[in-house]
């Protein structure tokens, strides 16, 4: 998937033949304002506004804004096709019966606890309750359709070093032909490099190739040498020694509320950390940060959610009520990602099922370009969660010390596995578990969370 030409200034490269180019089709009505979601989070300003200019503010009360929320949700429901079939076996129990928009069936993946999960914290009041099924039953369809996943053509434009104080990682800023963001890729240990990043550039000198973190010229004909400081591997004595068959791999999406500011409505900073703290702890391996803040909606349009929660919803029902689909990710830039670092072999880093799947593409589709191969999943269970057998540590913060990447993880310290309130943390991730079908175990070691 890897340009065969340097990608400039947002002109379109030379394709590699196995991957023909295809324009997207359009999404269904129902999911329209997906469609935009590929832009940028300034992009997508004028034109969200005017979409959700009808949605209630959170200063109406909270009768009047579910009463209006449920309208426009009705109104959305008749523009659903009918027979609405769910490709993703997870979701299997829910499906839409027809364009009247009622709903038959909604068995989530993890029935029991979402039942008690769903009756005691997803339904907060009594007028918004009627709703809360329908719409959890929208979003499962949502979360797996409407995805544009056409195939994408990527080129590393500069490698850094990043230091922390236990080892340090190679940043890779990417360049592709199918939006204007910046994706990245975290790598720990030498072994992994980027095609892309040392093909050598049209009336480059050495200094240019050095400035954008490249080997020199020459060192390419002898791949070992390693004659400048970039290429030093300051990672020796790391446990390289690993012998599992694929190489760790988070795919991660930006969250700047969660992991620039530390907030505790969701648990993408931890998860960011953790994945770092696990890969440097492993050797080697690779994080792909996606820039797609807010499941691809864009900070604007979650910061917008973040106010539709305030009014009772969880993470999926804002998402709907705001005319978004419930999950806008798509993972080709990942993919392309991932082939330039030359690995095709990975462990992935999630408790996503619908990640999993699109990650790994479709072999017999063509605009899946290569077959990625997921020799395993590997869970990230929220340390705060921890096994349901075992009783939590409350010295979390000791543990943090113990790995080394600790910086991240100032929030933690209010996660204390023995509180008696449930967190929004705790909710984000019950959403994530009953209305998204997450490989997550609720903590049965903490009945206050569930209770
Ligand atoms: N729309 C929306 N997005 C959110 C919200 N909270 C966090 N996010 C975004 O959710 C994304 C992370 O997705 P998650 O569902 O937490 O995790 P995941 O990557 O799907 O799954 P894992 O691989 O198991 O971590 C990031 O882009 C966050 O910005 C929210 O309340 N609303």
């Amino acid at each position: 998937m890897a340009v065969q030409e340097p990608i400039q200034n947002g002109a379109q490269p030379a394709r590699a033949a196995k991957l023909p180019t295809t324009s997207p089709s359009p999404p269904p009505a129902y999911l329209d304002t997906a469609a935009n979601n590929n832009d940028n989070d300034n992009d997508q300003t004028a034109e969200s506004s005017k979409k959700d200019s009808g949605i209630s503010s959170p200063a109406d009360s909270d009768q009047n804004s579910s009463s209006s929320l449920a309208k426009q949700l009705e109104s959305r429901l008749r523009n659903i096709p009918d027979d609405l079939v769910l490709r993703d076996e997870y979701y299997q129990g829910a499906y839409l019966r027809s364009n009247k928009g009622l709903l038959s069936g909604s068995d989530t993946p993890t029935s029991g606890v979402s039942t008690l999960v769903e009756s005691r914290l997803l339904s907060p009041s009594p007028t918004i309750a009627p709703l809360a099924s329908t719409i959890s039953a929208i979003a499962t369809a949502s979360i797996s359709n409407g995805k544009n996943d056409a195939p994408v053509n990527v080129e590393a434009q500069v490698r850094a070093r990043i230091p922390f104080p236990e080892g340090e990682f190679n940043l890779y800023l990417y360049k592709n032909d199918q939006d204007t963001k910046e994706h990245l890729a975290l790598v720990f240990g030498n072994r992994i490099t980027s095609k892309s990043l040392e093909r050598p550039r049209k009336g480059e000198s050495e200094m240019d190739r050095k400035i954008r973190g490249a080997k020199p010229r020459s060192s390419n004909n002898s791949e070992n040498q390693e004659t400048t400081t970039t290429n030093v591997d300051h990672n020796v004595g790391y446990n390289d020694t690993n012998t599992k068959t694929g190489t760790l791999v988070r795919i991660h999406s930006e969250c700047f509320t969660g992991e620039t500011v530390s907030s505790v409505r969701c648990d993408c900073g931890y998860q960011l950390a953790e994945a770092m703290r696990l890969i440097r702890k492993e050797g080697h391996g690779v994080i792909v940060y996606l820039r797609q803040e807010g499941r691809n909606i864009g900070l604007l349009e979650k910061l917008k959610a973040y106010n539709v929660q305030d009014m009772g919803h969880n993470t999926v029902e804002a998402n709907l009520l705001l005319n978004h689909p419930a999950d806008g990710r798509t993972y080709g830039a990942a993919r392309a990602i991932l082939e330039d670092l030359g690995v095709t072999e990975i462990r992935l880093l999630t408790n996503n099922p619908d990640k999993i799947k699109q990650i790994k593409g479709d072999a017999s589709s063509p605009s899946d370009g290569d077959y990625l191969d997921i020799k395993e999943h590997v869970p990230m269970v929220p340390k705060w969660w921890g096994s349901s057998k075992e009783t939590p540590s409350p010295e979390i913060e000791g543990e943090e010390v113990e790995d080394g990447i600790k910086s991240h993880l100032p929030f933690h310290r209010q996660l204390n596995p023995q509180k008696s309130v449930m967190t929004e943390a705790d909710r984000y991730l019950i959403t994530k578990l009953t209305q998204m079908g997450h490989m997550l175990e609720p903590p049965t070691h903490s009945s206050s969370i569930l209770s």
